[in-house]
Formats: structure tokens, C-alpha cells, sequence
């Protein structure tokens, strides 16, 4: 089986709004895909339709081959999450956390080995919820990566990240996908983008605007940089 991820005509309405609507993508396997859009063109709610968490009103979605909402407990080894708000136990402490995690999988990763990748080692002892916003952002990037996943979905993985860090979390990934993981991500930062994903979709109100490699969708607009065609397509009439 080739692909990670398959979607087709994913379609979700919340009351008389539709948030996302006719979305199809496939990702490879080891590929990076990259779902962008404003704040609140829907791509949390796609994540959370692909991962079964969330009902969609239609459309189909694989991971691994496997229907998610069928497949939950099979799944759950192979597939790595991180969400927007991840809220945890108050006064967990980090090595606690991320020990608790690990238990709930077959073969996690050395949590220790991935604290000093996310340089986070010194922070082992430390209550989560004493952690600055980068900290606990590298955190959840860290715990969806704990299972030593086959596929990860990172929800605005570097928000409120140092340059340095983003750079320190975009050099991990970029191991892990040399040794075969696929990414499916969302990310405001087009500098990110580029130095990450094969692929990408850009997304207005719920809808595809243009899908293809960065190149594709430079080349697609009258731009020469991603962030300008980023907001050319953007200010675009959506005709889908
Ligand atoms: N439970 C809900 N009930 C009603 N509307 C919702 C609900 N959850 C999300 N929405 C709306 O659906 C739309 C898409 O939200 P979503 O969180 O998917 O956007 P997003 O692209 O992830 O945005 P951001 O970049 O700000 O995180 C928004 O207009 C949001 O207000």
C-alpha cells in the first residue's frame, strides 16, 4: 500500500455551515503534506474528520489503507497526533508525562533519547504546566512522536517556537522522514512550508484553492515567493 493518507470529497458542516467541503488528497508514504489556510478555514476540523474524531457529513477518509473510525485500535500504534491545545494533567511533571504515554504503546521510543533531541532533557523534572508556550509546544510535538508512528499529524507544529527551536524541530523531522515517516501537517509560516513539504493544498473556507509541490503553486500564480502566491490565492474569488 502506497499511501498514508487518503482523503476523498471530505465534506464536514457544522448546523448550516459548511467548514470544509469536497476536500480530496492522497499523501504517499514518507511524504510531507502541508494543508493551508487562514485562521479558521478549516484545517483542524479536516485532522480531526480524518482521525474518525470528528463525524464528517461525507466523504471517505484511509490512513494506512484502514477506515480510522473503524479501525481506531489498530491505528493507534501507527499514528502519531498533535493538536492545537493539548491540556494535561495539572503538576504532571515531564518525565511523568511522557513515561505515562509511552506505556500506552507496544514499542515507544526512548522518551529520554527525544527530550535531549527536543533539547527539552533539562526540563525532565520539571511540571508541565511550569513550561514557557515553546516548551509546551515542542512537548506535544515530542508526545506525538512517543508511539514511533508511521504516520504524525502536527496542528501548527512551531507556533510560538524561537527560530532556533523551529529549525531544531524541522531538522527531527526531517530525519524521521528519511526513515520513512509521512507528515500531514498545518502551518501559518510559508518559510516552514518550504522547507518542508513535498506537497501542499491550499484551502479558503473549507474549499481547495490550488494543490500541488511548492513549486507547482508558485508557478500557478504571477509570484515569484510562496508567501506572495500564498496571499494572491488567497484573495482570490472562490469558484470551487
Ligand atoms: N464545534 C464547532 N461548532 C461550530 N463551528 C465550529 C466548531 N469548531 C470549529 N468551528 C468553525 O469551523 C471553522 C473552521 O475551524 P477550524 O478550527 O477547522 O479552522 P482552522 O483552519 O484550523 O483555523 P486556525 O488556523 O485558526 O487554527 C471556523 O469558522 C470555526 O469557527
Amino acid at each position: 500500500m502506497q499511501y498514508g493518507i487518503e482523503v476523498s470529497q471530505l465534506t464536514k458542516k457544522y448546523g448550516e455551515k459548511t467548514v470544509v467541503s469536497n476536500l480530496s488528497f492522497a499523501v504517499k508514504k514518507g511524504e510531507v503534506f502541508g494543508l493551508l489556510g487562514h485562521n479558521g478555514a478549516g484545517k483542524s476540523t479536516t485532522i480531526d474528520c480524518l482521525l474518525g474524531l470528528k463525524a464528517s457529513d461525507k466523504g471517505e477518509s484511509k490512513i494506512l489503507g484502514l477506515n480510522p473510525k473503524k479501525k481506531r485500535k489498530e491505528l493507534f500504534e501507527k499514528v502519531g497526533v498533535q493538536l492545537q491545545a493539548s491540556s494535561y494533567q495539572a503538576s504532571i511533571r515531564v518525565g511523568e508525562l511522557c513515561e505515562e504515554i509511552a506505556a500506552l504503546y507496544k514499542q515507544p521510543a526512548d522518551y529520554k533519547k527525544l527530550l535531549e533531541q527536543f533539547k527539552l532533557n533539562t526540563f525532565e523534572k520539571q511540571p508541565v504546566d511550569k513550561l514557557s508556550g515553546g516548551e509546551r509546544q515542542k512537548l506535544s510535538v515530542l508526545l506525538a512522536l512517543l508511539s514511533q508512528p508511521e504516520v504524525v499529524f502536527l496542528d501548527e507544529l512551531t507556533t510560538g517556537l524561537d527560530v532556533a527551536a523551529r529549525r531544531e524541530v524541522w531538522e527531527i523531522l526531517r530525519g524521521l522522514k528519511n526513515q520513512g515517516l509521512t507528515i500531514f501537517l498545518t502551518s501559518h509560516y510559508m518559510d516552514e512550508v518550504e522547507a518542508l513539504c513535498d506537497y501542499i493544498c491550499l484551502i479558503k473556507e473549507g474549499k481547495e484553492v490550488v494543490s500541488g509541490t511548492v513549486q507547482e503553486v508558485v508557478a500557478q500564480s504571477p509570484c515569484e515567493q510562496l508567501e506572495e502566491a500564498y496571499l494572491w490565492y488567497m484573495s482570490e474569488e472562490v469558484t470551487l
